[in-house]
């Protein structure tokens, strides 16, 4: 069975109130670290990678995204966050958000600009997003991603992140942040064909890229030995009419 998953932030919507909290990812030594690390921005040139197989095939994959001492600081960061900093992920949309671990069992945190190495993540894709319109003519209108952390014992089944027609998210991203990652410690991305063949079987080894359309490929996430870090977002096209906002504010 194929599931659509299209997560949402819990308080995303107007409805909801956000309370502020501050957790861990307010720390400024974890902020001073990073900075230390990378001056505060990643390095990143889209010029550099050849974006044709993502237009041909609707997926790419590039081994080595960063330099590897900023994929590190990623790493860092992601590692020391707090409980606070982690929410069980859900799946639907706005009010159909709900939390069903038999489906997946990851915990997400939602990427946000206050917090600088999380900004830094996010300009990266900003830079990204302008690259692949200017090439491909692709219209993407914005960006949202999130942390995920698998626990040992956790997983993410068959699923679809769009589907055709019905959702605003175009391109799914997935950026990974273990190092030293082999393939008994489970947690692969396994990416199907059309005919439900295997078609990538992808390890979540640090500073892998992958970039594929949201609405064409089923994918699942194997299950996970070892604590596994990501970050997972997707470039959506602006789908607003005069009655809904969407994406919402
Ligand atoms: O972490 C991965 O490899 C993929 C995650 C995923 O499929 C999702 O969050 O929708
Ligand atoms: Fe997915």
């Amino acid at each position: 069975m194929t599931i659509l998953c299209t997560s949402l932030p819990v308080g995303a919507s107007a409805v909801n109130e956000v309370i502020p909290v501050i957790t861990q990812a307010d720390d400024p030594s974890l902020t001073r670290e990073f900075l230390a690390a990378t001056d505060g921005r990643l390095t990143f040139d889209p010029a550099v990678y050849d974006f044709s197989n993502l237009a041909d095939k609707g997926y790419l994959i590039i081994p080595d995204f960063l330099p590897p001492s900023e994929a590190e600081a990623l790493y860092t960061y992601a590692r020391q966050l707090g409980e606070p900093d982690w929410n069980f992920a859900g799946i639907g949309r706005e009010q159909l958000h709900t939390v069903n671990t038999r489906v997946r069992s990851d915990q997400i945190r939602w990427l946000q600009p206050e917090h600088a190495v999380e900004r830094a993540y996010l300009d990266t894709m900003e830079q990204l997003r302008i690259h692949l319109n200017r090439s491909f003519f692709m219209g993407l209108f914005d960006y949202e991603c999130h942390l995920a952390r698998y626990q040992p014992g956790s997983f993410y089944k068959k699923h679809l992140d769009a589907f055709k027609g019905r959702s605003n998210r175009v391109l799914t991203t997935v950026y990974y942040l273990n190092p030293d990652w082999r393939a008994q410690d489970g947690g692969a991305l396994v990416m199907y064909g059309e005919k439900g063949e295997v078609l990538k079987t992808v390890l979540p080894q640090q500073n892998t890229f992958v970039i594929f359309l949201s609405d064409t490929f089923v994918h699942e996430v194997q299950l996970a030995h070892k604590e596994r870090f990501s970050i997972t977002g997707w470039f959506r096209h602006n789908t607003s009419s005069a009655q809904r906002i969407d994406p919402p504010a």
